[in-house]
């Protein structure tokens, strides 16, 4: 049969996540509480999707279900073609908090997975300073967690998830306490990363720049129940320069994109929570 050498195949989706509605025993009273609801959203492997939306609305709730922690009321979530069931050990996860371990050198928190994997001391170490490399917090190995900055925190973090080496990264709003320029950083060491390792990535959070800057593309939620409003393609080149990219008009075309979706989402929240 003849292929047209030009035309791939589509990338078949390394999570998908189908007719999902997830809810939860209201606080007050016997009701429930509707997280989310309808959702259909497919990822590639080795993409990065951004996930915005207002407090509230569930995204927590969607990566919860991917790393198989919270089982959704219905619908499926897949990933690699198998339906999530129990703990999705291929995932790994990072909140704002960074979960370092106060009394442990920034060394021997990037080396507990691979000790707690069993492998020699050896080896754990000589893999872990790879990786504290690779974050750019060589020299400060041997520093405690309260001896360095927020940013350097934040890559420790980030140098033990990678230990891990989970295919997927779930990225609860990982940069929010940070300050502009250091989350800017983190950003295209995060996307850099990334994409040199060839992790596929779920990023939570509020911020639209954030979320145009980082993504391949980016679902923008509606708030409670969290529905999608839309999946929006992030068309920017795939090595963008972060540093850069804000002057960059098709930056500023999409951005201004997903500044409609959300304030138009927060106008309809205003209005209904006015009627
Ligand atoms: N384990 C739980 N038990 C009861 N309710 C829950 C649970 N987890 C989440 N919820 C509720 O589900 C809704 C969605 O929460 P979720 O944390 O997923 O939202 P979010 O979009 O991540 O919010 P934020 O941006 O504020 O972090 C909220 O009303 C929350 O109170």
């Amino acid at each position: 049969m003849h292929m047209d050498s030009d035309i791939s195949p589509p990338l078949p989706a390394l999570v998908s996540f189908a007719g999902i509605q997830k809810t939860f025993a209201a606080p007050e009273g016997d009701g429930t509480l509707v997280a989310v609801e309808g959702v259909d959203l497919t990822l590639e492997e080795g993409h990065i999707l951004t996930i915005l939306g207002p407090s509230g609305c569930g995204k927590s709730t969607l990566l919860n279900m991917l790393a198989g922690i919270y089982k959704p009321t219905r619908g499926t979530v897949t990933y690699r073609g198998a339906q999530v069931s129990g703990l999705n050990l291929r995932t790994g996860y990072m909140t704002q908090n960074d979960h370092l371990l106060p009394w442990r050198r920034i060394l021997a928190n990037v080396r507990a997975p691979y000790e707690i994997a069993g492998m020699p001391r050896r080896s754990a170490t000589a893999k872990a300073m790879e990786l504290i490399d690779l974050v750019g917090l060589t020299g400060f190995e041997n520093a405690y967690p309260t001896q360095v900055s927020g940013g350097m925190r934040k890559r420790a973090s980030l140098a033990r998830l990678l230990a891990y080496n989970p295919e997927t990264l779930l990225l609860d709003e990982p940069f929010v306490a940070l300050d502009a320029q250091l989350r800017l950083a983190m950003q295209a060491e995060l996307r850099s990363l990334a994409r040199r390792l060839g992790k596929t990535v779920l990023f939570v959070t509020h911020d639209v720049d954030e979320a145009a800057a980082l993504g391949d593309k980016c679902a923008v939620f509606t708030a409670r129940p969290g529905r999608i409003r839309q999946v929006v393609d992030i068309d920017l080149p795939a090595d963008r320069d972060l540093m850069t990219l804000r002057q960059n008009p098709d930056y500023g075309r999409i951005a201004a994109k997903l500044w409609d979706l959300v304030t138009r989402e927060s106008r309809e929240g205003r209005i209904s929570h006015e009627t």
